[in-house]
């Protein structure tokens, strides 16, 4: 990667972080916190400048020098207004000072874009440019699917190459089977969100119960177990003529759809159970909603129809925040909204990576996918201002949930190897690039939500 390119991203999650040191700073009388947040301001303006200074002296295209300039002269307004603020000169001074950050974080983010489209040039093949872009190895181009670095990337569990269902295939073959239908592989970071949920639900003084905490896992394993069922069963036909998902077991004939259907139904049965009984009404009611929105609204009407199929569907997989904060409160907070809004934002910036590195499965499979229909290019640049997008509504929940220095630098970290690994992408086009930004996507989020633990129940 080029040292203007590490600079910018640097400068950007940079200014992010300052925001955040800001919003602490406004907040709490600590001498230190403000001293720190001068002191990283300066920081921070001297490695934008750095950046300004190297659009101009080397060979950048106007945009990048326009929008590095604009950060460069934000600054000054800035403390200005963060003077004003300190002193109460003006009343929307704060306010004016947060807008202004954003806007400072936003720019460079922008100009970041501008700066990686302008390296691979329209085409993106990096040729105008001059730039040798690294492509998948030979092999990997005759292989059918994606090239995943290590053990298969897949939301399946265990794989096996047991024989159709049939008497022939061993107990342990049929378990793993039906196991694979409720795509285990995804539980970790939908129940990690869903503890966040519990454990953001104790700024409200509310106490987290073992049996509530237990059954509200239990329930959302068993409704994610039937969503993901229903979603192999419907998708089936699709799946065989994808390679990442060939060997799935409705696909290799390991189960039988009718059985498949019986078991799904009897998972959502026994989550709504065990929630309405043991946690509370609106977090079932809440589940059957995530369950459904997922298993139909996404997998039957927005998958197979329009490239906003990601951004839509992601409603499903960011209910688990609020579910968790009403299975504790009993009703739904301005905080739970928050963190399901980062998961919202955060799902496009997940999925997208891996759509890439896939898009000729999804072709294949006549999903439209946003990188087969609109081209990487547009995928990647997608990626980033929805990543975008997620650091600002995480630094908005850490500012009404009145977090501290651990969740700022968490998430501005998370942020910056989760950007770092996208950038990458603009220089080495192949599969096992973007399978490394999927997984950074994973990698930020539960890093955040970590975070959120540690600064509710923990800290
Ligand atoms: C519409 C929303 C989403 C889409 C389209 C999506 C897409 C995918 C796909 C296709 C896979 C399977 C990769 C494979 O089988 O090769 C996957 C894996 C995964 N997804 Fe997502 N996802 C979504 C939302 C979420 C959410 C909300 C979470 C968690 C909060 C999540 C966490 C994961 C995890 C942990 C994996 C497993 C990664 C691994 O195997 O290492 N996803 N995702
Ligand atoms: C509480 C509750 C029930 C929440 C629902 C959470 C949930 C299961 C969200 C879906 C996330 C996901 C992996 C979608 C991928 O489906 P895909 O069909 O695109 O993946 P595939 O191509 O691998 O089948």
């Amino acid at each position: 990667m080029r040292k203007f390119t590490a600079t910018l991203i640097v400068a950007t999650l940079s200014a992010y972080l300052l925001v955040g040191l800001g919003a602490m700073t406004a907040a709490t009388e600590l001498r230190p916190v403000a001293a720190g947040h001068y002191g990283v301001a300066g920081s921070v303006w001297l490695l934008v400048g750095v950046v300004a200074f190297r659009s101009w002296a080397g060979d950048h295209t106007r945009r990048v020098r326009f929008g590095s300039t604009v950060a460069f002269a934000a600054f000054p307004v800035q403390a200005a207004l963060g003077a004003a603020t300190a002193l109460e000169i003006a009343a929307l001074g704060g306010r004016a000072h947060l807008l202004g950050g954003l806007f400072v974080f936003g720019s460079l983010l922008v100009t970041l874009v501008w700066h990686l489209d302008g390296e691979v040039g329209p085409d993106g093949s990096g040729r105008a440019m001059g730039l040798e872009i690294e492509q998948n190895p030979p092999e990997d181009a005759l292989s059918e699917g994606p090239t995943e670095p290590d053990a298969a990337a897949t939301n399946d569990g265990p794989r096996s190459d047991a024989p159709p269902e049939s008497g022939r295939a061993s107990i342990r073959d049929r378990v793993g089977a039906y196991i694979t239908l409720t795509k285990p592989r995804l539980m970790w970071l939908l129940c990690l969100l869903a503890v966040a949920g519990m454990a953001l639900a104790t700024i409200t003084g509310a106490t987290l119960e073992g049996v509530t905490v237990v059954a509200t896992l239990a329930g959302g394993v068993l409704a994610i177990g039937a969503a993901g069922t229903f979603n192999h069963v419907y998708e089936r036909e699709r799946d065989r003529r994808m390679d990442r998902t060939a060997d799935r077991p409705l696909v290799s004939d390991r189960v039988d759809p009718t059985r498949a259907l019986a078991f799904g139904a009897t998972l959502f049965v026994a989550s709504m159970a065990v929630l309405w009984a043991l946690v509370n009404p609106l977090s079932a009611a809440l589940t059957a909603v995530a369950a459904v929105y997922y298993a139909v609204v996404y997998t039957v009407v927005l998958k197979p129809s329009t490239t906003w199929n990601t951004v839509l569907g992601g409603g499903a997989g960011a209910l688990p925040a609020v579910i968790g904060w009403t299975a504790v409160t009993g009703s739904v907070g301005l905080p739970a909204v928050l963190l399901s809004a980062v998961v919202f934002c955060w799902t496009p910036a997940h999925f997208y990576n891996l759509a890439i590195a896939c898009r000729a499965d999804y072709d294949a499979a006549g999903y439209p996918m946003l990188p087969v229909e609109r081209g990487v290019a547009l995928a990647r640049r997608r990626i980033l201002y929805w990543l975008g997008a997620t650091l600002l509504v995480a630094g908005g929940l850490g500012v009404v949930a009145g977090f501290g220095p651990l969740y700022a630098v968490a998430s501005a970290v998370a942020g910056l190897g989760f950007v770092w690994t996208v950038a990458e992408q603009y220089r080495r086009d192949t599969d096992r690039a973007a399978y490394r930004s999927f997984h950074a996507s994973n990698a930020y989020l539960g890093t955040l939500l970590v975070a959120v633990l540690l600064e509710t129940v923990v800290v």
